[in-house]
């Protein structure tokens, strides 16, 4: 091991290269910080080649096809099957086959320095690497370490499950070809999102969620509506189920599923889409008094309490699990950093201020790419009930709208808005339906801009395009 005396020193050092670590890199060089990064696997990190980026790219033709299906004079030309090569072969283009080079270009463009390998926390601004080839070296930060190591996938303690080479979201967007029976444990997002992938690329997909519905973060009517889809694609969707145990003889036989009740399932493979865990096991927290394993606790400007130097952003510090909000933090905790070693004498930490991450909790916006599309920012009904505010929801049936009737024959869909009574501003909206996705982006809009009903009254949506279903939720709730 190299000694601390013959430490590199930079202004940051980066801990971690998915969205967020790189939206650290790329905030402090911008404010002509020096930064290292180190990183252990690829440069770009889950989202980039096992989670975002695959699994849109497996969706969009299924989701296309699906819009076209509902297009009259179009949908008899595409009943025919998925080309699965073809899709497959695109998620391997936007994966750039598990490849880095872009990114380790335009780290080298910023004039980042990249150290591969295996990082560890070792002690008070310093980070110990271990490249690949077992070459030690020591970083040492004059102002920030941040911590961007992200999740990985929660593998349940469910008896026979560790030995049957069971699919995480790794295996789900990354395979090279479709099971024939895909079993997919789970009702959240990875789960909604594979199944949906999975069942039109040719799997006969069976999903056993433990809880009562989809999507359970959203609003109800999002996972219902998902789940109708599902079915009506073919998929087999069981709620109220428990995996009790896992059954698979051999390396590559069918695996067995033993419910709770002993009903038995079969599959070719099986997806445990069951949550995250933080890349945080190794990592060298004991040397800085915090617990191995554990995900990083932070204030609002993403730095770790008792710790003036420590920044923990994207899914590691747990505040949202989504690359947006990552990168967010990374832009947020970025221009802390920067103001901090400046010497800028106050940072502006009121709500909403430069130097905090206001939108983590007050307008966090998910879209999730099932068909139909669910998405969603700010507070469903019930969390903001939860958090005592005074509160009436608006619905409004989508397809009751001209431009998702136009979009689409028999447009199935539904919107929400949630109402703050006492200011007369959204804490929330929920968008379902074909192409919903791209509604969401007004929603937070109007949600982090708190921009008042009676102003939003004057945001005319086009005609006849889908948004003119903010008209009708406004005229509801108007009355
Ligand atoms: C299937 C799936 C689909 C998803 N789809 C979406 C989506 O559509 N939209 C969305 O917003 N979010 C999506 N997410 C969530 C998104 O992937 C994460 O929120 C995002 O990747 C988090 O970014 P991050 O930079 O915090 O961590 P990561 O992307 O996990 O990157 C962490 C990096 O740190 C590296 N690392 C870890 N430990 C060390 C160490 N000790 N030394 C050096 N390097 C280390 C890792 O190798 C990795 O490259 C999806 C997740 C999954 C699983
Ligand atoms: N489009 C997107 O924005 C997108 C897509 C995919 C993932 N993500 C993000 O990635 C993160 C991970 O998603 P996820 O779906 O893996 O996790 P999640 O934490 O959202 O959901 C995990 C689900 O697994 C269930 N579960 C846990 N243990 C179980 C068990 N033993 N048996 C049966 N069910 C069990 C839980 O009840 C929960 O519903 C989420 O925060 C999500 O927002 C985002």
């Amino acid at each position: 091991m190299v000694t601390v005396s013959e430490a590199v020193e930079y202004d940051v050092v980066v801990l971690g290269g998915g969205p967020a670590g790189e939206n650290i890199v790329d905030r402090t060089r911008a404010a002509g910080l020096t930064t290292a990064l180190v990183e252990a696997e690829l440069v770009g990190g889950e989202c980039s080649y096992w989670a975002c980026i695959p699994s849109k790219a497996l969706l969009r033709p299924a989701l296309a096809r699906a819009d076209a299906r509902r297009v009259p004079g179009l949908a008899g030309s595409v009943q025919g099957p998925l080309d699965t090569a073809a899709v497959l072969a695109h998620r391997d283009y936007w994966t750039s086959s598990w490849k880095d080079d872009g990114q380790v270009d335009w780290l080298d463009s910023i004039g980042a320095h990249l150290y591969r390998g295996h990082g560890r926390l070792y002690g008070v601004r310093k980070v110990a690497v271990t490249s690949p080839e077992g070459e030690h070296h020591v970083l040492s930060a004059r102002h920030a370490v941040v911590v961007a190591t992200g999740t990985r996938a929660v593998i349940p303690d469910v008896p026979g499950l560790a030995g049957a080479r069971p699919w995480t979201s790794r295996e789900a967007t990354s395979a090279q070809h479709a099971p024939g029976r895909l079993l997919v444990v789970g009702g959240s997002v990875v789960a909604a999102e594979m199944a949906t992938a999975w069942q039109a690329l040719g799997s006969q997909v069976t999903m056993l969620v433990r809880g009562s519905g989809l999507l359970p973060r959203m609003e109800p009517f999002a996972g219902e509506l998902v789940a109708e889809a599902l079915r009506e694609a073919g998929a087999v969707v069981r709620t109220d189920v428990s995996v009790e145990a896992v059954v698979r003889d051999g390396s590559t036989g069918p695996v067995q599923v033993v419910l709770e009740g002993g009903e038995i399932l079969e599959g070719d493979e099986l997806l445990m889409a069951t949550g995250r865990s933080p890349h945080t096991e190794d990592i060298g927290l004991e040397t800085v008094g915090l617990t191995p394993g554990d995900w990083i606790p932070v204030d609002d400007s993403c730095r770790v309490e008792g710790h003036d130097w420590l920044y923990a952003v994207g899914d590691v510090n747990h505040r949202a699990l989504l690359t947006h909000q990552g990168k967010y933090q990374a832009r947020i905790a970025g221009g802390v950093i920067a103001a901090r070693a400046a010497g800028v004498p106050e940072l502006d930490t009121g709500r909403w201020g430069a130097h905090v991450a206001s939108a983590d909790t007050q307008a966090m916006p998910q879209a999730v790419f099932t068909d139909p599309e669910a998405a969603a920012v700010g507070l469903t009904l019930a969390e903001a009930e939860r958090a005592g505010h005074r509160v009436r929801a608006v619905d409004y049936d989508l397809g009751k709208v001209s431009g998702a009737g136009l979009y689409a024959d028999g447009y199935r869909g539904r919107a929400r808005l949630v109402v703050d009574l006492d200011r007369e501003v959204l804490l929330g909206a929920t968008f379902v339906g074909p192409g919903a996705a791209e509604l969401l982006h007004a929603a937070t809009v109007a949600v982090a801009g708190e921009v008042p009903i009676a102003r939003l009254w004057h945001a005319v949506p086009a005609f006849p395009t889908v948004s003119e279903i903010w008209l009708r939720l406004l005229e509801t709730y108007r009355g």
